[in-house]
């Protein structure tokens, strides 16, 4: 799937809504068992998603509000595996809902969850998402700090799991799909994801999330 909205993919209601409708379609296509995400933005250095539309979250109707928010925990609750460049904030975690994560090797790209650094607080199925993947203490200092890193330290503490010189990206995303392809049988896999994830749905179950 190939992100292209312009001017850096930033996450407004449509772009989401389209996100969703999108993934829904590829859940019920029987055919279909992996995706690559990226973004096809023509800015260099690219961007992968600046995150959620700032402007959707200023000065809206309550209704508006709403709505962004649902379609906002939609999208995390369905992703499966991407590439990319700068992926802060709602950005990161679009990346890290993914089974893994291959980053663009230009030291101009970060990624992280800056949202201190913007005056706001990461939910906290975002702080959740990131423990998931780095642990606590990277999460502690990342979070409090609202840290961006870049790929070599981004690889460093685990929040992307491959960097690769820019122009390789999609071939080694699709070389590493075909390889996690061979394992047989979605059940085992979709089981054994649940499984991993049992305690962190049960949170959303007690926050009313699900
Ligand atoms: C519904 C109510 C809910 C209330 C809940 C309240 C709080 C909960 C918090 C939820 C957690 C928040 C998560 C988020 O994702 S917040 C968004 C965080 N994003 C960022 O901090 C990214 C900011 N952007 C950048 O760092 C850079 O733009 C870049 C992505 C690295 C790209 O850099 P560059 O290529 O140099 O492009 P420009 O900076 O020049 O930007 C180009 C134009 O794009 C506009 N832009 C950038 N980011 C966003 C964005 N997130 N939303 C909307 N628009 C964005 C930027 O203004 C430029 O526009 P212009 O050309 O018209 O000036």
């Amino acid at each position: 799937m190939h992100m292209q909205s312009p001017p850096v993919n930033s996450l407004s209601l449509d772009f989401l809504t389209e996100l969703c409708i999108s993934l829904e379609k590829l859940e019920m296509d029987k055919g279909c068992r992996g995706l690559i995400i990226t973004s096809v933005l023509s800015n260099q250095p690219k961007v992968f998603s600046a995150g959620l539309d700032i402007l959707e979250m200023y000065g809206k109707s309550p209704e508006h509000c709403g709505e962004f928010w649902k379609v906002v925990q939609e999208m995390w609750l369905k992703f499966y595996g991407s590439n990319m460049g700068s992926s802060p904030a709602g950005g990161c975690l679009l990346s890290l809902t993914c089974d893994y994560r291959i980053m663009a090797d230009n030291p101009r790209y970060t990624i992280g969850l800056n949202e201190t650094q913007l005056g706001i607080v990461a939910p906290f199925w975002f702080k959740e998402t990131m423990v998931n993947t780095v642990g606590h203490r990277n999460t502690e200092v990342a979070l409090q700090l609202g840290l961006l890193y870049k790929p070599a330290e981004a690889l460093k503490i685990g929040l992307v799991d491959q960097l690769v010189p820019e122009d390789q990206v999609f071939t080694v995303a699709s070389q590493t799909m075909t390889k996690w392809l061979t394992i047989p049988g979605n059940v085992s896999v979709i089981t054994t994801k649940s499984t991993l994830n049992l305690l962190f749905s049960f949170q959303l179950w007690c926050f009313n999330l699900v």
